[in-house]
């Protein structure tokens, strides 16, 4: 089957796309998505634009806003019309701490006669910001929707892959946040690469597990959505939730932490609801665990490392 390449991605007639949010990732999908020709709106609850002509002739409306505001927006567009040919695309990375809902399951449940893609990968903003290569996913139950999607975003310097288990490249960007957080403590102690190394393999078994147990696919999450976005969070200072690990292993307060990171990090709100999950289900996750532990303020990073090395011995199962 011969699939197009990047120069020839053009859609014939621009398209209509409404971003919400005016964050970080919000601003940088924006200019990719203009970068191609297309009609970008931006809509933030701080902007003087008015949700409902914002969205009245969308083809795609895609939230780019934090977790914590997503019920309320999505709220506030079931009041509207929205036209029937409007996909939702998800770029938001988390867990409703009220429902354990992801993004795509609370936009699908309102909107259930529109197509929901996710939009995930290893995604940096500020890279993407600086014209960087990136690539990513979108996924959809609706294929047609995904490869939409997928034209609309694909440039030169953004590669787009679609993907037909939505869940599981959700799960894949949020649950990795958690992950960073731990990664980040891990360098800011200074304990090197072989424990970094085992530290993100064995975040990505607990994310296998989880993620399986809520119903994603176990290979979605060897993809670029999973250990893809796991590799690049864990590794770069430019990641918020890795910059929150790092600074409380040097020795700052949660609260500081966060009154001075620009930008959200959600893997502090995603550990949470991810402890009752696991409680819920019996599954074991160790690391997640340690780093709500630290994130309450009951275990110093120190003393979460030592909790890990000291459990008890036992196989290298996978997943
Ligand atoms: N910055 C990045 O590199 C990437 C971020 N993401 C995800 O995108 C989402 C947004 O991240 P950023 O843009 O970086 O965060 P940000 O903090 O820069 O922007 C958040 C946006 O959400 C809006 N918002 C927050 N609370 C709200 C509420 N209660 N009601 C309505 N709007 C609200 C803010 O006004 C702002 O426009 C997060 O879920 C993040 O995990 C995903 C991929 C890359
Ligand atoms: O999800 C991201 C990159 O893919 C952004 O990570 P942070 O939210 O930790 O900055």
């Amino acid at each position: 089957m011969n699939h197009p390449n990047t120069q020839q991605l053009k859609i014939p007639n621009p398209k209509s796309v409404v971003i919400l949010g005016a964050g970080a990732w919000g601003s940088s999908l924006a200019s990719l998505v203009s970068s191609n020709g297309h009609k970008v709106s931006i809509w933030s609850r701080r902007s003087n634009l008015q949700l409902a002509s914002t969205v009245n002739d969308a083809d795609i409306i895609v939230s780019a806003i934090s977790m914590k505001g997503v019920p309320d927006v999505i709220a506030q567009l079931q009041l509207l019309k929205l036209p029937d040919k409007a996909i939702f695309v998800t770029a938001t990375k988390g867990l409703d701490t009220q429902t354990t809902c992801t993004p795509s399951q609370i936009i699908q449940t309102v909107f259930p006669s529109h197509p929901v893609v996710v939009l995930s990968g290893p995604n940096l903003s500020k890279e993407i910001e600086l014209g960087l290569p990136s690539a990513t996913v979108v996924a959809s139950h609706s294929g047609t929707a995904a490869e939409f999607v997928q034209l609309v975003f694909s440039s030169p310097r953004f590669r787009v892959y679609t993907n037909l288990d939505p869940l599981g490249v959700e799960l894949g960007g949020t649950l990795k946040n958690v992950i960073a957080i731990a990664a980040g403590a891990c360098d800011g102690l200074q304990l090197g690469t072989n424990a970094k190394a085992a530290l993100v393999t064995r975040g990505l078994s607990e994310m296998v597990r989880i993620g399986v147990s809520l119903g994603a696919k176990a290979e979605t999450f060897y993809g670029l959505s999973g250990l893809g976005d796991l590799l690049a969070t864990c590794n770069s200072p430019l990641s918020r939730n890795y910059q929150v690990g790092y600074q409380l292993a040097c020795g700052k307060t949660l609260a500081e932490i966060l009154t001075h990171l620009q930008g959200t990090a959600e893997g502090v709100n995603t550990c949470s609801v991810l402890i009752t999950q696991s409680i819920g289900q019996n599954i074991s996750m160790p690391i997640t665990e340690q780093v709500y532990r630290v994130l309450q303020s009951e275990s110093t990073p120190r003393q979460a490392l030592e909790e890990l090395m000291l459990r008890n011995i036992k196989p290298e199962y996978y997943g």
